[in-house]
Protein backbone atom coordinates (compact mmCIF):
# COMPACT_ATOMS: atom_id res chain seq x y z
CA UNK A 1 0.00 0.00 0.00
CA UNK A 2 0.88 3.63 -0.79
CA UNK A 3 2.22 5.90 2.00
CA UNK A 4 0.91 9.43 1.55
CA UNK A 5 3.55 11.88 1.17
CA UNK A 6 5.43 13.89 4.41
CA UNK A 7 3.85 17.22 4.66
CA UNK A 8 6.38 19.45 3.18
CA UNK A 9 5.64 17.70 0.25
CA UNK A 10 2.10 19.63 0.43
CA UNK A 11 0.71 22.94 -0.13
CA UNK A 12 -1.27 24.95 2.78
CA UNK A 13 -2.59 28.49 3.54
CA UNK A 14 -3.94 29.67 6.76
CA UNK A 15 -7.26 28.62 6.74
CA UNK A 16 -7.41 26.19 4.05
CA UNK A 17 -7.08 22.46 4.40
CA UNK A 18 -4.17 20.73 3.31
CA UNK A 19 -4.15 20.49 -0.43
CA UNK A 20 -1.51 18.10 -2.07
CA UNK A 21 0.95 19.95 -4.71
CA UNK A 22 1.20 18.94 -8.40
CA UNK A 23 4.27 17.10 -8.00
CA UNK A 24 6.39 16.77 -11.49
CA UNK A 25 8.61 13.79 -12.10
CA UNK A 26 11.99 15.21 -10.29
CA UNK A 27 9.60 15.63 -7.16
CA UNK A 28 9.09 12.28 -7.01
CA UNK A 29 12.42 11.17 -7.95
CA UNK A 30 13.42 13.65 -5.14
CA UNK A 31 11.10 12.21 -2.42
CA UNK A 32 12.19 8.56 -2.81
CA UNK A 33 15.60 9.66 -2.54
CA UNK A 34 15.15 11.32 0.14
CA UNK A 35 12.91 8.44 2.23
CA UNK A 36 15.95 6.01 0.89
CA UNK A 37 18.54 8.45 3.27
CA UNK A 38 16.45 8.98 5.89
CA UNK A 39 15.04 5.43 6.72
CA UNK A 40 18.63 3.24 5.78
CA UNK A 41 21.57 5.52 5.82
CA UNK A 42 22.99 5.76 9.81
CA UNK A 43 26.73 7.09 11.44
CA UNK A 44 29.52 5.16 10.74
CA UNK A 45 28.38 3.80 7.74
CA UNK A 46 30.28 2.81 4.45
CA UNK A 47 27.45 3.97 1.99
CA UNK A 48 27.43 3.70 -2.13
CA UNK A 49 26.89 6.62 -4.06
CA UNK A 50 24.55 5.90 -7.03
CA UNK A 51 24.26 8.01 -10.77
CA UNK A 52 21.69 10.04 -12.22
CA UNK A 53 18.79 11.97 -11.81
CA UNK A 54 17.44 10.43 -8.98
CA UNK A 55 20.47 9.46 -6.81
CA UNK A 56 21.82 13.00 -6.65
CA UNK A 57 19.14 14.09 -4.81
CA UNK A 58 20.30 11.03 -2.29
CA UNK A 59 23.77 12.66 -2.48
CA UNK A 60 22.41 16.06 -1.77
CA UNK A 61 20.60 14.76 0.93
CA UNK A 62 23.40 13.33 2.58
CA UNK A 63 25.46 16.24 2.65
CA UNK A 64 22.10 17.91 4.04
CA UNK A 65 22.42 15.83 6.65
CA UNK A 66 26.29 15.42 7.29
CA UNK A 67 26.26 19.53 7.35
CA UNK A 68 23.78 19.58 9.95
CA UNK A 69 25.94 16.62 12.16
CA UNK A 70 22.30 14.83 11.93
CA UNK A 71 24.91 11.86 10.47
CA UNK A 72 28.25 11.26 11.10
CA UNK A 73 31.77 9.33 10.39
CA UNK A 74 30.66 7.78 7.49
CA UNK A 75 32.88 7.49 4.07
CA UNK A 76 31.09 7.36 0.82
CA UNK A 77 31.54 5.43 -2.19
CA UNK A 78 31.14 7.46 -5.77
CA UNK A 79 29.55 5.30 -8.95
CA UNK A 80 31.16 7.85 -11.68
CA UNK A 81 33.42 10.79 -12.17
CA UNK A 82 29.54 12.71 -11.92
CA UNK A 83 28.73 11.29 -8.67
CA UNK A 84 32.25 12.06 -6.98
CA UNK A 85 32.25 15.46 -7.95
CA UNK A 86 29.01 16.33 -6.37
CA UNK A 87 30.20 14.40 -3.78
CA UNK A 88 33.19 16.33 -3.59
CA UNK A 89 31.43 19.92 -3.60
CA UNK A 90 28.88 19.12 -0.79
CA UNK A 91 32.82 18.10 1.16
CA UNK A 92 31.44 14.49 1.77
CA UNK A 93 34.56 12.41 2.63
CA UNK A 94 34.69 9.84 -0.17
CA UNK A 95 36.71 6.09 -0.51
CA UNK A 96 36.81 3.50 -2.45
CA UNK A 97 36.19 -0.02 -2.68
CA UNK A 98 40.34 -0.73 -2.00
CA UNK A 99 40.19 0.47 1.30
CA UNK A 100 36.22 -0.69 1.70
CA UNK A 101 35.70 -3.37 0.57
CA UNK A 102 32.66 -4.46 2.16
CA UNK A 103 30.18 -1.47 1.67
CA UNK A 104 26.86 -1.36 3.89
CA UNK A 105 24.49 0.23 1.69
CA UNK A 106 24.26 1.98 -1.60
CA UNK A 107 21.36 3.89 -3.04
CA UNK A 108 21.09 4.35 -6.86
CA UNK A 109 18.21 4.77 -9.39
CA UNK A 110 16.99 2.52 -12.00
CA UNK A 111 15.69 3.20 -15.68
CA UNK A 112 13.53 0.03 -15.75
CA UNK A 113 12.42 -2.34 -12.92
CA UNK A 114 10.40 -5.34 -13.00
CA UNK A 115 7.99 -6.98 -10.69
CA UNK A 116 10.86 -9.24 -9.53
CA UNK A 117 12.96 -5.96 -8.90
CA UNK A 118 15.46 -7.05 -11.48
CA UNK A 119 16.77 -3.84 -13.10
CA UNK A 120 17.94 -2.10 -16.19
CA UNK A 121 20.60 0.43 -15.16
CA UNK A 122 23.21 2.92 -17.39
CA UNK A 123 21.00 4.85 -19.52
CA UNK A 124 22.93 7.72 -18.30
CA UNK A 125 26.27 6.43 -19.22
CA UNK A 126 27.10 4.88 -15.97
CA UNK A 127 26.88 0.98 -15.29
CA UNK A 128 30.45 -1.00 -14.75
CA UNK A 129 31.20 1.29 -11.36
CA UNK A 130 27.72 0.95 -10.41
CA UNK A 131 27.51 -2.82 -10.83
CA UNK A 132 30.89 -3.19 -8.87
CA UNK A 133 30.25 -1.14 -6.08
CA UNK A 134 26.71 -2.74 -5.44
CA UNK A 135 27.81 -6.24 -5.73
CA UNK A 136 29.84 -5.53 -3.27
CA UNK A 137 26.65 -3.60 -1.21
CA UNK A 138 25.17 -5.46 2.03
CA UNK A 139 22.01 -3.35 1.42
CA UNK A 140 21.14 -1.85 -2.57
CA UNK A 141 18.25 0.21 -2.16
CA UNK A 142 16.90 1.23 -5.41
CA UNK A 143 14.84 4.40 -5.80
CA UNK A 144 12.68 5.35 -8.76
CA UNK A 145 9.70 7.42 -9.70
CA UNK A 146 6.69 5.00 -10.95
CA UNK A 147 7.32 6.25 -15.01
CA UNK A 148 10.13 3.01 -14.05
CA UNK A 149 8.04 0.32 -12.98
CA UNK A 150 7.98 -2.16 -15.97
CA UNK A 151 6.29 -5.75 -17.00
CA UNK A 152 9.30 -7.17 -18.14
CA UNK A 153 13.11 -6.06 -18.52
CA UNK A 154 13.48 -4.08 -21.94
CA UNK A 155 9.57 -3.48 -21.46
CA UNK A 156 9.76 0.08 -21.82
CA UNK A 157 11.39 -0.03 -25.35
CA UNK A 158 14.13 2.00 -24.37
CA UNK A 159 17.89 1.48 -24.24
CA UNK A 160 19.23 -1.50 -22.72
CA UNK A 161 23.18 -0.10 -22.45
CA UNK A 162 25.63 -2.67 -22.68
CA UNK A 163 29.40 -1.44 -22.24
CA UNK A 164 32.11 -2.82 -24.45
CA UNK A 165 35.46 -1.88 -25.63
CA UNK A 166 36.14 0.66 -27.79
CA UNK A 167 38.36 -1.66 -30.32
CA UNK A 168 35.61 -3.83 -33.05
CA UNK A 169 33.11 -2.02 -31.48
CA UNK A 170 30.75 -2.51 -34.83
CA UNK A 171 31.69 -6.33 -34.85
CA UNK A 172 30.15 -7.09 -31.36
CA UNK A 173 27.19 -4.54 -31.70
CA UNK A 174 26.62 -6.82 -34.44
CA UNK A 175 26.79 -10.20 -32.48
CA UNK A 176 24.60 -8.71 -29.85
CA UNK A 177 22.05 -7.71 -32.49
CA UNK A 178 22.30 -11.18 -33.42
CA UNK A 179 22.25 -13.03 -29.93
CA UNK A 180 18.84 -11.62 -29.11
CA UNK A 181 17.74 -11.56 -32.65
CA UNK A 182 14.72 -13.57 -31.80
CA UNK A 183 13.32 -10.52 -29.58
CA UNK A 184 13.34 -7.78 -32.58
CA UNK A 185 17.25 -6.61 -30.98
CA UNK A 186 18.45 -3.58 -32.88
CA UNK A 187 21.74 -2.10 -31.72
CA UNK A 188 23.19 1.21 -31.48
CA UNK A 189 26.44 2.47 -30.50
CA UNK A 190 25.46 5.45 -27.68
CA UNK A 191 26.33 9.42 -29.35
CA UNK A 192 27.80 12.02 -27.21
CA UNK A 193 24.92 13.97 -26.04
CA UNK A 194 21.98 11.74 -27.01
CA UNK A 195 21.41 8.22 -27.66
CA UNK A 196 20.97 8.05 -30.92
CA UNK A 197 22.88 9.31 -34.25
CA UNK A 198 24.46 8.61 -37.32
CA UNK A 199 28.07 10.47 -36.92
CA UNK A 200 31.60 8.66 -36.72
CA UNK A 201 33.26 7.26 -33.74
CA UNK A 202 34.75 10.24 -32.90
CA UNK A 203 30.90 11.32 -31.48
CA UNK A 204 30.67 8.05 -29.54
CA UNK A 205 29.96 8.16 -26.01
CA UNK A 206 32.83 7.55 -23.99
CA UNK A 207 32.68 5.89 -20.03
CA UNK A 208 34.14 6.91 -17.34
CA UNK A 209 36.33 3.85 -18.04
CA UNK A 210 37.02 5.12 -21.75
CA UNK A 211 34.80 2.22 -22.99
CA UNK A 212 31.73 2.77 -25.37
CA UNK A 213 28.14 1.74 -24.83
CA UNK A 214 26.31 -0.15 -27.07
CA UNK A 215 22.72 0.30 -26.46
CA UNK A 216 20.18 -2.29 -27.35
CA UNK A 217 16.61 -2.39 -28.20
CA UNK A 218 14.02 -4.91 -27.85
CA UNK A 219 10.51 -5.15 -29.30
CA UNK A 220 9.91 -8.81 -27.39
CA UNK A 221 10.89 -10.09 -24.38
CA UNK A 222 13.97 -11.80 -23.91
CA UNK A 223 13.44 -14.78 -22.04
CA UNK A 224 15.35 -15.98 -19.57
CA UNK A 225 17.64 -13.06 -18.24
CA UNK A 226 20.18 -15.00 -16.45
CA UNK A 227 21.20 -16.85 -19.50
CA UNK A 228 21.48 -13.71 -21.83
CA UNK A 229 23.38 -11.87 -19.03
CA UNK A 230 26.04 -14.88 -18.79
CA UNK A 231 25.79 -15.24 -22.65
CA UNK A 232 26.63 -11.21 -22.74
CA UNK A 233 29.25 -11.58 -20.84
CA UNK A 234 30.93 -14.90 -22.70
CA UNK A 235 32.01 -12.40 -25.37
CA UNK A 236 34.89 -11.14 -25.32
CA UNK A 237 34.85 -7.55 -25.56
CA UNK A 238 31.93 -6.99 -23.57
CA UNK A 239 32.95 -5.47 -20.59
CA UNK A 240 29.40 -5.17 -18.40
CA UNK A 241 25.69 -5.18 -19.36
CA UNK A 242 23.33 -3.17 -18.04
CA UNK A 243 20.84 -5.98 -16.49
CA UNK A 244 21.21 -5.82 -12.44
CA UNK A 245 19.56 -9.37 -11.26
CA UNK A 246 18.51 -10.15 -7.85
CA UNK A 247 21.04 -7.63 -6.47
CA UNK A 248 18.22 -4.69 -5.30
CA UNK A 249 17.19 -5.52 -1.49
CA UNK A 250 14.46 -3.02 -1.54
CA UNK A 251 12.68 -0.69 -4.32
CA UNK A 252 11.63 2.54 -3.27
CA UNK A 253 8.41 4.03 -5.75
CA UNK A 254 7.28 7.67 -5.57
CA UNK A 255 4.14 7.96 -7.87
CA UNK A 256 0.74 9.85 -8.21
CA UNK A 257 -0.81 7.90 -4.99
CA UNK A 258 2.48 8.13 -2.95
CA UNK A 259 5.64 6.31 -1.66
CA UNK A 260 5.40 2.37 -1.66
CA UNK A 261 8.39 -0.13 -1.03
CA UNK A 262 8.95 -3.16 -2.40
CA UNK A 263 11.51 -5.56 -0.30
CA UNK A 264 13.13 -8.25 -1.62
CA UNK A 265 10.92 -12.01 -1.28
O1 LIG B 1 23.84 5.33 -15.87
C1 LIG B 1 23.03 5.75 -15.11
C2 LIG B 1 22.49 5.02 -13.93
O2 LIG B 1 22.38 3.65 -14.09
C3 LIG B 1 21.21 5.66 -13.43
O3 LIG B 1 21.06 5.24 -12.11
C4 LIG B 1 19.97 5.30 -14.22
O4 LIG B 1 20.18 5.61 -15.58
C5 LIG B 1 18.75 6.07 -13.72
O5 LIG B 1 18.95 7.42 -13.90
P1 LIG B 1 17.87 8.51 -13.57
O6 LIG B 1 17.67 8.50 -12.09
O7 LIG B 1 18.49 9.80 -14.06
O8 LIG B 1 16.63 8.17 -14.31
Amino acid sequence: MAIPYPPHFTLSSPGTPIEPLPLTQDDLKKIAAYKAVDDFVESGMVVGLGTGSTAKHAVDRIGELLQQGILSNIVCIPTSTRTQEQALSLQIPLSDLDSHPVVDLTIDGADEVDPHLNLVKGRGGSLLREKLIECASRKFVVVVDESKLVKYIGGSGLAMPVEVVPFCWKFNARRLEEMFGYAGCRAQLRRKGCVCGNGGDDDAYVTDNGNYIVDLYLEREIGDLKAASEAMMRMSGVVENGMFLDMATAVIVAGSGGITVKDKV
